[in-house]
């Protein structure tokens, strides 16, 4: 199964990057996995402590027990692990990105809604108007940034 086989997940923001306000990460990550939940049965519950299916951290370079590497200032901004059990659905931001919520730097929003698209069961499509295109093009945040080929892949797990 390329999914998690279930609808209820749980993610946890282990740590904060310095770049923005606690607030705006929050609601950055909250906002990036909307857009997945608004096309599918899915939804997130946020937990404070212990293990969540989604645990979410700002990393650089070698980081603990991590299989990837983070890669300095641009080129790689963040890795998502497809669903599963320990690392399964874990999402990793690179620390050393100036990341915000608004167009400046790398917009945290979008760079997180792609990854969860992989933390989901998506790999990379090459429709170059797909939020799951390998590369960050910056869209207005404040527009849809599904296209109708992210909206099919979520759907075709998560139906
Ligand atoms: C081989 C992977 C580890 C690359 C990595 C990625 O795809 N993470 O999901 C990544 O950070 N890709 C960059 C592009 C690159 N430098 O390869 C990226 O912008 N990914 C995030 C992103 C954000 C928003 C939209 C899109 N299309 C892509
Ligand atoms: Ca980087
Ligand atoms: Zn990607």
């Amino acid at each position: 199964l390329p999914g998690w086989g279930r609808y209820n997940l749980t993610y946890r923001i282990v740590n904060y990057t310095p770049d923005m306000t606690r607030a705006d990460v929050d609601e950055a990550i909250q906002n990036g996995l909307e857009v997945w939940s608004r096309v599918t049965p899915l939804t997130f519950a946020k937990t404070s402590k212990g293990i969540a299916d989604i645990m979410i951290a700002f990393r650089t370079r070698v980081h603990g027990r991590c299989p990837r590497y983070f890669d300095g200032p641009l080129g790689v901004l963040g890795h998502a692990f497809p669903p599963g059990l320990g690392l399964g659905g874990d999402t990793h931001f690179d620390e050393d990105e100036n990341w915000t919520k608004d167009g400046a730097g790398f917009n945290l929003f979008l760079v997180a809604a792609h990854e969860f698209g992989h933390a989901l069961g998506l790999s990379h499509s090459n429709d170059q108007t797909a939020l799951m295109f390998p590369n960050y093009v910056s869209l207005d945040p404040n527009k849809y940034p599904l296209s109708q080929d992210d909206i099919s892949g979520i759907q075709s797990i998560y139906g």
